[in-house]
């Protein structure tokens, strides 16, 4: 049998962005981009991202985070799944400051209010070979890149933006105006892209103000991605649309995201909502090699 039969996962969303989280410290334990996705079949388990939690590292983090898409690929940052498992971490051991590892960063968490978390995203990279591009480019602002036909493109010009994982933000009029669903899918496996990208439409309401919507890598149309969020500020404030602090409007409600000038590290604040728990079905790996 399994090694993950009947171990509990915690279904959980941020903003509307389907988290489930996995903990497996204290063992061993590791999951496959195959599980991953057996684990997304499970009876109301569909998620955006799979957080598998282990034995944290270096001194003083509470978990190693593992953030799988719902295609069984790795992501190297998540913030909306970031505040989930904050939560959980939270509850168990009772306190408010939580830190996690992921692959990329080392992520401190803030309990601001029950279902209210601060997490520090870390530090943008901006450079063409950290978002990463193909080829290099001086200003990472707003690139040479266009869809649609070369003489009318639909859009262009996207801001990149590393925030542990690659992001590209169009600067738009109306966000509604385009079909996502569509062009998603093209930008993100555009070979411009070398580890493809998470493709996302943004809005300039003010210059506290940001309206966005996402197409996930490896996951698709989400309701809120809390990184793409953190870039999108990023993105605007250094093409002088924002200041450093602005509310990002995601389809699935509000995050705050200040980029400190102090340190240059982005913080996210947002909700988390639980949904409810469970144990995984033997039967979802029923197929898989044990
Ligand atoms: N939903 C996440 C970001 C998810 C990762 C992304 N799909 C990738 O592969 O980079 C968030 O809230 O940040």
């Amino acid at each position: 049998m399994s090694a993950l039969a009947n171990r509990l996962v915690t279904k959980m969303n941020g903003l509307g962005n389907e988290i489930v989280v996995l903990d497996l410290r204290g063992g061993d334990v590791v999951v496959s981009g195959p599980e991953a996705r057996a684990i997304g079949q499970g009876e109301g388990l569909a998620f955006d991202q799979l957080m598998v939690l282990q034995d944290p590292i270096s001194q003083g983090a509470d978990a190693f985070v593992t953030i799988f898409n719902s295609d069984g690929s790795q992501a190297g940052a998540c913030g909306n799944g970031a505040r989930c498992v904050a939560w959980t971490l939270a509850r168990d051991a009772k306190r408010k400051e939580l830190t996690l590892e992921t692959a990329t960063a080392r992520l401190q968490c803030r309990r601001l209010d029950d279902w209210i978390f601060a997490v520090e995203m870390g530090r943008p990279r901006l450079a063409w070979d950290e978002i990463p591009l193909r080829d290099p480019v001086d200003d990472t602002r707003s690139i040479d890149l266009a869809v649609g036909p070369p003489d009318a493109p639909i859009l262009s010009g996207p801001s990149v933006v590393n925030m542990g994982n690659p992001h590209a933000i169009f600067w738009v009029a109306d966000i509604e105006a385009y079909d996502l669903a569509a062009i998603g899918p093209r930008v993100e496996n555009d070979p411009v892209f070398p580890d493809r990208v998470n493709v996302s439409l943004g809005r300039v309401i003010s210059r506290e103000h940001i309206a966005l919507k996402t197409w996930e890598r490896g996951a698709g149309l989400t309701r809120a991605c809390g990184s793409a969020a953190c870039a999108a500020l990023v993105a605007a404030a250094r093409k002088n649309l924002t200041g450093r602090a602005a509310t990002v409007t995601l389809p699935g409600g509000d995050l705050d995201i200040a980029w400190r000038e102090s340190d240059d590290i982005v913080v996210m604040t947002g909700p988390v909502e639980f949904e409810f728990e469970t144990r995984l079905d033997p039967a979802l790996f029923a197929d898989m090699a044990t």
